[in-house]
């Protein structure tokens, strides 16, 4: 049985229950069920903290799972990051008060408050800059106002919270970061995952794209395929009526209702827009 660890909490616990549901597994129904198997699919999925996931996942506890790039990276662990599922962005950078810290380079020193102190020290490493790393659990933004820190590195995703703090940041972002999935380096792993890892494309295919269909003038049909040309080829089909063709595409979410204007100028009509619940590319 695959053995698959879940967020049961924070940021990404909620997105990564609804993928995995959308790609036909079974969930938990309520918070405090930790272990959930299930039996038609032949997996068992462990909700656990996921600063944890990447340690179990590494030490092959556990085959597969899904956590944060910044937490994997953070952890030392050697699992290795399979794809990117496209929830959970957040940037990781150093914020500071203005006017007093400007420059990675100003933080030789003096100390850095973070919840991910390997990240930290790993990247004044490279840099080679000298400072003390002050590991906290949270709230690192009021580490500076309670004297503890100099200056902070954290997780960003709006930067509310650091303007409430009067913070800024400085410096490029020390990672961008999303919610992955992730499995252990031993031989038969990438296997093992196949299955559950196409699933997941499936929901992110389904999620990105647009089914559309839409009837074409015959003499149009090249210039319309051009607008819709699918992921590997658009299905033209004869109608009863021979002057005509129905064209059948997958097309971005994004920037749909624009397309089906550029079709309709173009002569096309009867143009329709459908979700897909579900693909396997
Ligand atoms: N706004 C955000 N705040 C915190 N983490 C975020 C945010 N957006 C995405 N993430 C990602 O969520 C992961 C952090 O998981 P964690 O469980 O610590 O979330 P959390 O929201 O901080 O939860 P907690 O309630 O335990 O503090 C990281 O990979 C981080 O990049
Ligand atoms: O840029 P923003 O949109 O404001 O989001 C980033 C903030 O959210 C997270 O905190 P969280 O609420 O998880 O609290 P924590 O620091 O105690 O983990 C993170 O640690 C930042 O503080
Ligand atoms: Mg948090």
């Amino acid at each position: 049985m695959l053995r698959i660890a879940v967020p049961n909490k924070g940021s990404l616990s909620d997105a990564t229950v609804d993928m995995l549901r959308e790609a036909g597994y079974r969930t938990r129904r309520e918070a405090k069920e930790l272990v959930v198997t299930d039996a038609d699919n032949d997996v068992e999925f462990f909700y656990l903290r996921p600063r944890d996931i990447a340690v179990y996942v590494g030490s092959g506890t556990v085959d597969a799972g899904v956590t944060g790039r910044d937490l994997l990276l953070d952890s030392g662990s050697n699992a290795v990051e399979v794809m990117s599922l496209g929830f959970g962005r957040s940037t990781f950078r150093y914020a500071g008060r203005p006017g007093h810290v400007a420059t990675v380079e100003d933080i030789a020193g003096k100390r850095v408050a973070t919840s991910y102190a390997g990240l930290v020290r790993a990247d004044l490493e490279r840099r080679g800059v000298s400072a003390a790393v002050v590991r906290l659990d949270g709230a690192v933004e009021t580490a500076i106002t309670l004297g503890v820190a100099d200056c902070i590195a954290d997780v960003v995703e709006t930067g509310t919270t650091l303007r409430n703090q009067g913070l800024e940041v400085f410096g490029e972002p020390i990672l961008r970061s999303e919610a992955v999935l992730i499995r252990g380096d031993r031989p038969g792993e990438a296997v093992a995952v196949e299955v559950l890892q196409r699933r997941l494309a499936g929901v992110i295919t389904a999620r990105t794209y647009v089914m559309l269909d839409y009837d074409c003038p015959r003499e149009l049909v090249e210039k319309a395929c051009e607008l819709t040309p699918g992921l590997e080829s658009p299905t033209v089909s004869p109608l009863q009526d021979e002057a005509w063709v129905a064209v059948r595409a997958m097309v971005p979410r994004v920037g749909r209702n624009r397309l089906m204007d550029e079709l309709y100028d173009l002569g096309a009509r009867a143009i329709l827009v459908t979700d897909i619940a579900a693909c396997r590319l």
